[in-house]
């Protein structure tokens, strides 16, 4: 798998041979986005289950499991791979069956998703939510790569979003490489920039939608989302099934995940932040439904009430 710390300047390769392997790339951010973690976490267990007996298979899903909190597409992936174990199935064709519908499930998403966005449109996303956070093309990502396909005239700004970077490192890398017009801008500009009447929707992904259609995103998300609501910009998530968590019943049961303090007191070598400082460093935040325009999924886009479209979309798929 390509190491995402490592972008933009290199790209390298970590080969994962063990399940252990893939714990400890998920863990390390080497991969993230809740489904790409939900992919190799499937992926992890196909390589473990070729040699191990049951009670080591559910070992390796619970080091998986272990990983990281907040995206709940991990831990329907594990969940799906123990279904498969039960019922005697094969295990890697099962995992490399979760790849190739979560890369159509993008596609989907995409197609329903550029509806959403206008024929000459300036589009402000958060964090990465594109090919690199999931089997491939991205949810987010998707979208304005759907617009764009569909012939539409796109410029994205994309947040750099402190402190990993996901936005300047990584979803700028992607669109540059698609020949999309994008423009890094710090967290701290978008409310400027859409005060400027120059952002006309906001296209986020997700880590985990409660049943109430509150979601959890990247750290700053809400921000965003209170500024759209102020400039009168529609904001949407884009997200696959296998993030919608219908046991939650709100934003209030999700847990976020609170990651190192060096991810935010250093910057490779540089020190940012003196010694005898603390920092908090969530690494999301929950978005209320209430400035949520919709959802989109590959099965369609989810309106408010979100209790009733949401569930309505996931029947069958929980
Ligand atoms: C489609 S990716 C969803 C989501 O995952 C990212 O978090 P992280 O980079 O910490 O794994 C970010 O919140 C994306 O929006």
């Amino acid at each position: 798998m390509i190491d995402q710390r490592k972008l933009p300047s290199k790209e390298v390769y970590v080969r994962c041979r063990t399940a252990k392997d893939v714990a400890r790339a998920i863990r390390t951010m080497v991969i993230r986005g809740a489904p790409a973690i939900g992919v190799a976490a499937a992926m992890g267990v196909a390589l473990d289950v070729r040699r191990s007996r049951a009670t080591e298979f559910y070992r390796t899903c619970d080091l998986l499991a272990a990983t990281r909190p907040t995206a709940v597409n991990l831990f329907w992936a594990i969940e799906r791979m123990k279904r498969v174990f039960a019922g005697g199935a094969l295990i890697d064709a099962e995992a490399v069956r979760l790849h190739d519908e979560d890369v159509a499930n993008c596609r989907a998403i995409g197609r329903h998703g550029a509806g959403v966005v206008p024929a000459e449109a300036r589009v402000l996303t958060h964090c990465n939510a594109g090919a690199l956070a999931t089997g491939r093309y991205g949810s987010a990502l998707g979208v304005i790569r759907a617009a764009v396909e569909a012939g539409k005239r796109v410029a994205v700004y994309a947040d750099e979003t402190r402190p990993f970077l996901q936005g300047a490192r990584l979803t700028a890398w992607e669109l540059v490489r698609d020949g999309i017009d994008t423009t890094v801008i710090t967290d701290g500009m978008a409310g400027s920039l859409m005060r400027a009447g120059m952002v006309d929707v906001v296209v986020v992904g997700a880590d985990r939608i409660a049943a109430n259609g509150d979601v959890a995103n990247k750290i700053g998300t809400y921000t965003v989302a209170v500024l759209a609501r102020e400039h009168g910009v529609p904001f949407y998530v884009a997200a696959p099934l296998s993030t919608i968590d219908l046991s939650t019943p709100d934003g209030s049961g999700i847990p976020i995940e609170e990651r190192d303090a060096k991810e935010m007191t250093y910057m490779g070598a540089s020190q940012l932040v003196p010694e005898g400082a603390a920092v908090w460093n969530p690494a999301f935040d929950v978005t209320p439904a209430s400035f949520v325009a919709g959802i989109i999924t590959e099965r369609g886009i989810c309106r408010p009430p979100f209790a009733e479209s949401l569930k309505h979309v996931c029947d069958g798929n929980q």
